[in-house]
Formats: C-alpha cells, structure tokens, sequence
C-alpha cells in the first residue's frame, strides 16, 4: 500500500516533460528538510491524519491527510476520475522511500508511461522504463545526501538554485556520473527574481536547460 497525500490531473510544470498532460501521484512523507520546500505539509506520517481514499481526492487545500491506496485501487481511480492523461508523475514527499516497482510496472501494463520526481537520496526502485528526475539535495536539514547510484539512474537532472553555491554545488555532484544523455536542469526556487536571472545565465554558460515551475506562473495546481 502507498500512503497517498493527493491525486490530480494537470500539466506538468516542470523539467522536460513539461507542458505534458499528466496525472500527479504525490505520496506522504519526507525526510530531507528542504527550508524553501514547497509541500511541506507531505513530510509527516501521522496515524492521525489517515483518511478514507474518497477523501483524499476531493481536497480543496494542502493538508497533511494521506490514504493508503494500493497500485490497482489507483489504476481504478484513474478511470472512475476519467482523467484522460497518459502520463503518470509520482511526486511527494519523497517517493522513493516507497518500492515504486509493482505501481510502474501496473501503470505501465495499462498503457501509461511513468515519471518519478526524486530527491536521490534513497535507493530508485522502479523499472528501467520509468523517466527518473533527480533534484539533487545537499547539506539540508534531514541530514541526506544523493546517492550516486540515483544521479547514475537519472534521466535528467533538475537542481534547485538561488545562489551561487547551488551551482557549485551541482558542478561537483556533475563529475561523480557520467552525463553523456542527461539532461540537465536549473529550477528557480520559489520564483525568485534573481534565482531566475542566475539561472539564465548559467544555463547560458553551461549549456544547460532553464525549469521554471510553469503551473506556478498559470496559478494550477
Ligand atoms: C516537492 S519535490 C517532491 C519530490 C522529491 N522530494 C524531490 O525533492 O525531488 C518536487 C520538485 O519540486 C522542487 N521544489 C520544491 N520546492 C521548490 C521551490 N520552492 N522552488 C522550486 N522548486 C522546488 C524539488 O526540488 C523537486 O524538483
Ligand atoms: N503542475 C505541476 N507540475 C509539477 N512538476 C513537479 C511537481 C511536484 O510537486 O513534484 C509538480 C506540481 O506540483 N505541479
Ligand atoms: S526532498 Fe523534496 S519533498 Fe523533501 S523537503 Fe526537499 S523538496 Fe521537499
Ligand atoms: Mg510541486
């Protein structure tokens, strides 16, 4: 069983799937305490905060409410929702603290094509068809650190940046794999004017790609 925050169709917003019609799977918990994270109300598991499935698709706010959900009961949810979309992004919290390899391997046997929105900084459980983006975390509060065997996995690399550390940080994590077919992708935090503006120009310098949270610009979810 998956511990499941919430469920939504939408477009996706970020990296190279961007623009993509998609259905979000976002997962409970995480523990790697990113101070500028932007679903906070993911990381704590509570006993308490477990409701009924039904309840959890009709959330109209960020809450740390979760429902245990199995891969068909999500396969099943999907249709009686009629989402349309053929792309699945399991997001979180960090969704691979869960073996995210039965609920690809589903998904996938339906038709659909899955995406995992990663941290890196545990073990990448899901099959060698799903697309993996590794958003780098280092030195936050958790105490995590990616692993190399995520960022040799990754498809594409998207680093979060506001400063100018963020980009060192990302050349040194770049020399530990081996890049050849990575795409690789700076993300404004939060939106920040010069988060942007530094990402402009070391996407120029490095020829890398710019990732700017497009649902945050169109104001969906
Ligand atoms: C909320 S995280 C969930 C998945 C996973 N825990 C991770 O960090 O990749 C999804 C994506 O949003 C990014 N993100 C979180 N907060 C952000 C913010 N304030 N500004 C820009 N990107 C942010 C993360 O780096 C990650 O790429
Ligand atoms: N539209 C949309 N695109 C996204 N791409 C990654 C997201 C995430 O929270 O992981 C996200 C999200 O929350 N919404
Ligand atoms: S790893 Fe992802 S979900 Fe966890 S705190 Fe960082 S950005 Fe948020
Ligand atoms: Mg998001």
């Amino acid at each position: 069983m998956y511990k499941v925050n919430e469920v939504f169709e939408t477009i996706q917003g970020e990296g190279s799937f961007t623009g993509a019609a998609s259905i979000f799977i976002r997962l409970q918990g995480c523990p790697v305490g990113c101070s500028w994270c932007d679903t906070k109300h993911t990381w704590p598991v509570s006993a308490q905060m477990q409701q009924p499935l039904g309840d959890i698709i009709i959330k109209t706010a960020e809450t740390e409410h979760w429902a245990a959900v199995s891969a068909a009961q999500l396969v099943t949810l999907f249709s009686q929702q009629g989402y349309q979309a053929k792309h699945v992004v399991i997001t979180g919290g960090e969704p691979c603290m869960y073996d995210l390899t039965p609920l690809c391997e589903l998904l996938h046997s339906k038709g659909y094509s899955t995406q995992i929105e990663t941290s890196g900084t545990y073990e990448i459980k899901a099959p060698e068809q799903t697309w993996v983006t590794v958003s780098p975390k280092v030195n936050m509060a958790g105490g995590y650190k990616v692993l190399k065997s995520a960022l040799d996995r990754a498809n594409e690399i998207k680093h979060p940046v506001a400063m100018e550390k963020h980009i060192d940080e990302l050349l040194q994590l770049l020399q530990q794999t081996d890049c050849a077919g990575k795409l690789i992708y700076l993300q404004p935090i939060s939106q920040q004017r010069r988060a942007t503006e530094l990402a402009i120009a070391m996407c120029k310098k490095y020829n890398w790609r710019l990732s700017v949270q497009v649902h945050k610009y169109l104001g969906i979810s």
